[in-house]
């Protein structure tokens, strides 16, 4: 059974992965090293297993590993839990997925969590599912929100003292995000947290306290169908006992709806707390900071990048995150303070910088569209913007390694055309006011793995890659970085230099999470290879070029063998 403590210390366990993040606070670093730069050329598949052919699309999980079983949902919002010392199946579970389901970005399913006996995970239609982690049986299933209004669920939850956290997605229909937090062994809501200012929250279904203050920060009634989805999860943070959670863009996409002022009226117009980072007490759900990564956001630039707790080099207590607008920033643990940051892709058009309150610095001129076209029901002008609305980074996390100190991200380097039109708000139907198509910003690469140092705030190098990252990093400290891209390779690099160590074809392109862990004193290493995801869907000028990649569904699990382990 896995209990809180089990993990608390994710990160520090080799024996198994039981938290999605290689713990809570979302490193995807693993303390083992008998896999290493010297014989990482001798890692080998073990097993193969195959998640069927019929509907399946990008495979974004990642694997849980537990007791002898690896737990791994599918796209279409499958769990299987497969033998892993033979990869055979023990069982798999089939959502029944309801007709009219509105995911914005491909079916998909990020992971799920471990609690005591069950294994816990969300579905597209917006539904939370507790399974029985050695049958498969239903032990509770619960409606996050009403799919016909648009939310779906994406996710892996994340569960802290017992509650289960989840976020929602919907944010291009006008939901309104929220954390919720339930009782993991019975599904019982315990508090709600809406993110988008005027809404309440509620503690054991009461109404508990609102979310910043009424209209304050959005014009009239814009807040009701404000947006701000909270769909890629959570982080939590042990040293300060709090939750982060990232809120995705404003809703529409035409910033000037929103404009509650002018840019230079105070923050009459910046949509709080939209593409924004929140840290919530998990007792309560109240909020306890926010930062705000992209005021009056106009671009998709949905702030919900994942928030990784680490300690700098100095020992003081950070925050880091790497956000869709393109910048990488460090924030202090204790307050959400803004420390420092640094642009991680190459050309940005929409700011010339960040301010030293961590206010982006805008190149207004560059905003998409214009006021007078939007009141006049006119399309408004085409606007190159770079970052693209996919972003310099999208939900693929990064990982920090304890070793180095460094920050490893996986980014793009890709623009758009963006332009705005009238719209207005209709229940389950897409609410954008923006039309937008991508595009490569250089000939030779659109995806850039990045090494960030965290506290001098500099690139020290990147690894090119021709089409657009779309999956996870995990670090070792073996002095391994792992990642996968969509041409199929699964690649170990250098985590001092970039240079490549190990490479392996899987098949299909790869937007999974790489895990590791030790079983019979062998290392071994699984990722999730099926391509999918945004960038077919909605990549532009982008997907036309990488429409060559197929899709797939195979987890690959390999293995150092003892025998191999000192030789090179
Ligand atoms: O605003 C939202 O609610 C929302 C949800 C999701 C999602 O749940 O997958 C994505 C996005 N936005 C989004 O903007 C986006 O680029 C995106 C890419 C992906 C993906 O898994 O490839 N999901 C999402
Ligand atoms: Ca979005």
């Amino acid at each position: 059974n896995v209990t809180e403590d089990m993990l608390a210390n994710d990160q520090a366990s080799a024996a198994d992965v039981v938290t999605n993040g290689m713990g809570r606070h979302l490193q995807r670093y693993s303390p083992l090293e008998t896999l290493n730069k010297e014989n990482v050329g001798n890692l080998v598949p073990a097993w193969a297993f195959s998640l069927g052919g019929e509907k399946q699309r990008g495979q974004e999980t990642q694997p849980l590993v537990h007791d002898g079983i690896m737990y791994i949902t599918g796209s279409y919002s499958r769990m299987y839990a497969i033998d892993v010392k033979t990869g055979r199946e023990l069982w798999q579970y089939d959502a029944r997925l309801p007709e009219g389901i509105l995911p914005c970005c491909d079916v998909i399913n990020r992971g799920a969590a471990l609690w005591n006996d069950k294994v816990i995970f969300g579905t597209l239609d917006a539904r939370l599912v507790a399974l029985d982690a050695k049958t498969g049986d239903v032990v509770w299933n619960k409606k996050i929100a009403d799919y016909k209004a648009g939310y779906s669920y994406t996710a892996a939850p994340l569960i802290v003292n017992g509650l289960v956290v989840t976020g929602n997605s919907g944010g291009e229909f006008g939901i309104v995000g929220e954390v919720q937090a339930r009782n993991a062994d019975t599904g019982e809501l315990v508090w709600t947290r809406p993110v988008i200012e005027g809404h309440m929250g509620t503690l054991n279904g009461q109404e508990s306290t609102m979310t910043g203050t009424l209209n304050a920060t959005w014009p009239g009634d814009m807040w009701k169908t404000g947006g701000g989805a909270t769909w890629l999860g959570g982080s939590y943070d042990a040293r300060t006992d709090t939750l982060i959670f990232g809120t995705g863009n404003p809703a529409p996409w035409n910033s000037h709806l929103r404009n509650a002022g002018t840019p230079t009226d105070g923050n009459a117009g910046d949509n709080l707390y939209a593409a924004s980072r929140i840290g919530i007490d998990p007792a309560t759900g109240e909020i306890k900071w926010h930062f705000q990564t992209t005021p009056r956001e106009g671009w998709d630039y949905d702030g919900v990048n994942e928030v990784v707790a680490y300690d700098a080099r100095d020992g003081s207590q950070r925050l880091a995150t790497a956000d869709r607008n393109g910048f990488f920033y460090v924030l202090d643990a204790a307050d959400g303070g803004y420390v420092g940051s640094v642009p991680f892709v190459k050309d940005i058009t929409w700011a010339s910088g960040i301010d030293e309150n961590g206010r982006p610095i805008f190149i207004e001129e560059n905003r998409p569209g214009n006021p007078a076209a939007a009141a006049d029901g006119k399309k408004g002008d085409v606007v190159f913007s770079s970052p693209g609305f996919l972003g310099g980074k999208n939900w693929m996390p990064m990982a920090f390694s304890q070793r180095t100190g460094n920050f490893y991200v996986p980014s793009n380097e890709w623009g758009m055309d963006i332009w705005n039109e009238p719209v207005t708000y209709k229940k389950g139907a897409a609410y954008l006011g923006s039309g937008f198509t991508i595009k490569p910003n250089y000939e030779d690469h659109i995806g850039s793995l990045k090494a960030i140092d965290p506290d001098t705030l500099e690139v020290k190098w990147e690894v090119k890659n021709e089409a657009p990252l779309w999956g996870g990093v995990m670090t070792t400290a073996g002095g391994l970085v792992f990642y996968g891209t969509p041409e199929g390779e699964f690649v170990a690099l250098d985590d001092e230099t970039g240079e490549q160590l190990w490479s392996f074809q899987t098949g299909s392109g790869i937007v999974g999470q790489p895990v590791t862990w030790e079983q019979d004193g062998e290392q071994y290493v699984s990722i999730v290879s099926g391509w999918g995801g945004a960038v077919p869907l909605w990549g532009g000028e982008v997907a036309k070029k990488v429409n060559y990649l197929n899709q797939g569904g195979m987890v690959w699990t390999f293995r150092l063998p003892k025998e191999l382990a000192s030789a090179n």
